[in-house]
């Protein structure tokens, strides 16, 4: 559909840049981009290649750029015999291998004579088999190859796919040489249809190796396919060390992600995945960053985080995330300032010790760390409260292979697996391994053969691995809402309600106006269903329906109602009681002339609440009213339809609220305070999260102040 030709054209042609004769790819970099108008090279993603041997003498541009130099091939005096050039050729091949795909190449000099060369020796199948053809040239200032034999394959016919020469006489023409050359008014115009013909050819229809559907649609179908098979955890892909660093580098290379970026992915999956009163323990590495990033959003979810990074990277992206934290007041203790008991103070640690890139054993002070984690394991044997132990990516201190070698490594509870298992986490055998990587592009699983599992929703983590059993009766939603503190509500009700609407109209919630209208007949016996609120005011809620419905049969023999509203995403609920009364028939008149025609149609066929031989009856119907009023004229509100005003004489606000874990029993189990929403949703279709639930509920009700009707706040007992 429209999305994929809106995906595809996101993506800018890619050129592998080959940079001229002892020269480099930084230098070829900076006079491209000095040289040609932004508006050229943002249209284009240039990678730029060292060639592969150092400088082998004196280079043309000494004293204008730095060393170091490269050339991509040696030739003698007369350009007709070559050496390395095979070497040459593997060496770019295998770098596109690892870095690509690319559509086409950029060369100048040098660069520019092997760019105009390959494409000619790719269609003869003598190089470059193992990587897309390739579709287009840029050539500034190239030559032909002149070693015959080459040549002979090279150009045994034209070049076939689009090209650009900067090389006098072909296309753009320019006085200055062998050089890049700045682009002049006509250049820039040949330049920018050149640009415009190869974007249009390279992504009307995408390259099926990298695929970019998967950042913004729904799973595929081939996702879906890998799903099924996901009901079996062992099915479930794991990466080697290696394979982990090669995903990593592949995502940050050729897909365009920074580190920064996957680091608040990843330690947003973590924190999505946790709660409560937390320690995160920060390593040096990557690892480190993601506990300091999951520590971030526990703060803005509503949870009180604590962290120690024993040992600061100097770098930028570490030092702004610390800064994060501290303007967030978040503490950070020394190894020193924590207890050695850290049972007493923390109710969940993360280990963000290390990563995939752990080798050997622990240094200090990490040693003593991990040792600290590992001894609170005899609490669990004397039965003592002890937190819950999250491990990013690798329980730290594992071989990330082989797993807890010696078995006295830490015994994580939870593991949040990144991008995908490494083989260690086959290992695990605590209750909840999750997985956070809803960020792997298709391509990058196809490449590694990863059968992923789909991620339920919104969810930033996906559970893998079988789900613990769950007491049922002890589902609780944990909610992290500000507080609704009578001081803060609005003295008048129906501005509070108005108030939470809006907030629900902000927050995008669907069919916030849906409420649940509970009415009872003579019987007494009460009946509920969803109807929409259609107007509210300081007389207040108005609804429509069909008259000889039977919540009007119930509001005539008893006109008292209550209304519901929940939102959910917002922990709110609305509770609403009162009389009700019909509205003014003119009232009725003038809002059902407002609604589509349609649904004016709709009115008059349905006979609401009584028994239809088919379907068919009112479809058949519906089409004659659409006949008969196809001229456009008034179509007359049916006697029996109309609408009902509650008038509140109660009102009940409700927000669900976080307790803190110190207000719970003491013997709950860690499921109380891990968030398992996701086998759950597929039960009940909600997010469920496991905790106490301290709500807070205010209820206004009319009371009589020196002669004056007033409406008095009161908290109720959750
Ligand atoms: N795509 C993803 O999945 C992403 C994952 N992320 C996370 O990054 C880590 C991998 O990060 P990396 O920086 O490569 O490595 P580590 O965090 O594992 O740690 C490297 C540092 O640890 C030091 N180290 C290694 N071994 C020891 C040891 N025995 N004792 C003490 N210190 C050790 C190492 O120092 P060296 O001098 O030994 O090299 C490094 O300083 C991955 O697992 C994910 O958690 C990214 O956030 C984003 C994408
Ligand atoms: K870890």
């Amino acid at each position: 559909m429209g999305s994929e030709a809106e995906t595809v054209t996101l993506r800018k042609p890619r050129f592998l840049c080959l940079h001229g004769f002892r020269t480099s790819g930084e230098i070829l970099k900076t006079q491209v981009t000095m040289k040609w108008p932004e508006s050229v090279t943002r249209k284009l993603d240039l990678v730029y290649l060292d060639a592969p041997f150092p400088c082998q003498g004196k280079s043309d541009v000494e004293g204008i750029f730095d060393p170091p130099y490269y050339e991509w091939f040696q030739f003698n005096k007369e350009f007709t015999e070559y050496t390395n050039f095979d070497e040459c050729l593997a060496y770019i091949e295998d770098y596109m291998i690892k870095n690509g795909p690319f559509d086409g190449l950029l060369g100048f000099s040098q660069g520019a004579i092997l760019s105009a060369g390959l494409p000619g020796l790719q269609a003869q199948g003598l190089t470059f088999t193992k990587v897309p053809k390739i579709k287009f040239l840029i050539i500034v200032g190239g030559a032909k190859f002149r070693a015959a034999s080459l040549a002979d394959k090279a150009y045994s016919t034209p070049i076939q796919c689009p090209s650009l020469h900067f090389l006098d006489p072909v296309v753009i023409h320019h006085p200055k040489g062998h050089t890049i050359p700045r682009l002049d008014e006509k250049g820039l115009q040949i330049m920018e249809s050149f640009l415009e013909r190869i974007q249009k050819m390279a992504f009307l229809t995408p390259i099926p190796s990298l695929s970019i559907r998967a950042f913004c649609t729904k799973p595929s179908a081939k996702m879906a396919d890998r799903a099924v098979q996901i009901q079996n955890p062992d099915s479930i892909s794991y990466l080697t060390q290696r394979e982990a660093a090669e995903i990593d580098e592949i995502l940050m290379g050729p897909l365009g992600f920074s580190v920064d970026q996957l680091m608040e992915l990843a330690g947003l999956s973590v924190a999505a995945s946790i709660a409560e009163r937390v320690l995160a323990i920060c390593g040096p590495g990557n690892n480190g960053g993601d506990g300091l990033v999951a520590a971030r959003h526990l703060y803005h979810f509503g949870y009180k985080p604590s962290v120690c990074y024993p040992k600061r990277t100097p770098k930028p992206l570490y030092s702004g995330l610390v800064t994060q934290l501290e303007s967030l007041s978040v503490p950070f203790l020394s190894v020193e300032d924590l207890p050695l008991d850290l049972s007493k103070d923390f109710d969940i640690l993360v280990d963000a010790m290390f990563g995939f890139s752990f080798h050997g054993i622990p240094r200090p002070p990490f040693d003593d760390l991990i040792q600290r984690l590992v001894s609170l394991r005899d609490h669990d044997q004397t039965h003592q409260k002890s937190p819950v132990i999250v491990s990013i990516d690798i329980p730290s201190g594992w071989h990330v292979e082989e797993g807890d070698i010696g078995g006295e490594g830490i015994k994580p509870d939870m593991l949040v697996s990144l991008t995908a298992p490494k083989l260690c986490a086959k290992k695990f055998c605590g209750p909840q391994h999750f997985l956070g990587g809803r960020f792997v592009p298709p391509s990058v699983a196809d490449k590694y053969k990863l059968r992923l599992p789909p991620y339920p929703g919104t969810s930033m983590c996906v559970r893998i691995g079988k789900a613990p059993k769950i007491d049922i009766s002890a589902l609780r939603e944990n909610y992290i809402s500000p507080e609704l503190l009578e001081e803060q509500v609005e003295a008048d009700p129906i501005d509070q309600f108005c108030k939470w609407f809006d907030d629900a109209v902000a927050a995008s919630l669907k069919e916030p106006n849906a409420m649940a209208l509970s009415t009872a007949g003579k019987d007494g016996k009460p009946s509920s269903r969803m109807v929409l609120l259609k107007g509210v005011d300081k007389d207040g809620f108005v609804w429509y329906t069909n008259y000889d419905s039977r919540k009007a049969h119930d509001l005539s023999d008893n006109p008292h109602a209550s209304l519901l509203f929940y939102w959910d995403g917002l922990n709110r609920q609305v509770r609403v009681e009162g009389s009700v009364q019909r509205v003014s028939d003119e009232e009725s008149e003038q809002y059902f002339h407002s609604r589509p025609r349609g649904s004016q149609i709709g009115a008059i066929v349905s006979k609401q609440s009584t028994v239809v031989p088919g379907r068919h009856v009112l479809l058949q119907q519906h089409k004659e009213l659409e006949e008969k009023f196809s001229d456009g004229s008034l179509i007359p509100k049916p006697k029996h339809w109309g609408g009902y005003r509650l008038k509140p004489e109660l009102f009940e606000f409700w927000q669900g609220q976080k307790s803190r874990l110190h207000d719970r029993a003491a013997d709950q189990n860690i499921l109380s305070i891990l968030r398992v929403d996701v086998i759950l949703c597929l039960v009940v279709n909600l997010v469920i999260k496991l905790n106490v639930m301290s709500d807070l509920s205010l209820q206004y009700s009319p009371h009589e102040i020196n002669g004056q009707q007033v409406w008095k706040i009161e908290r109720l007992a959750p």
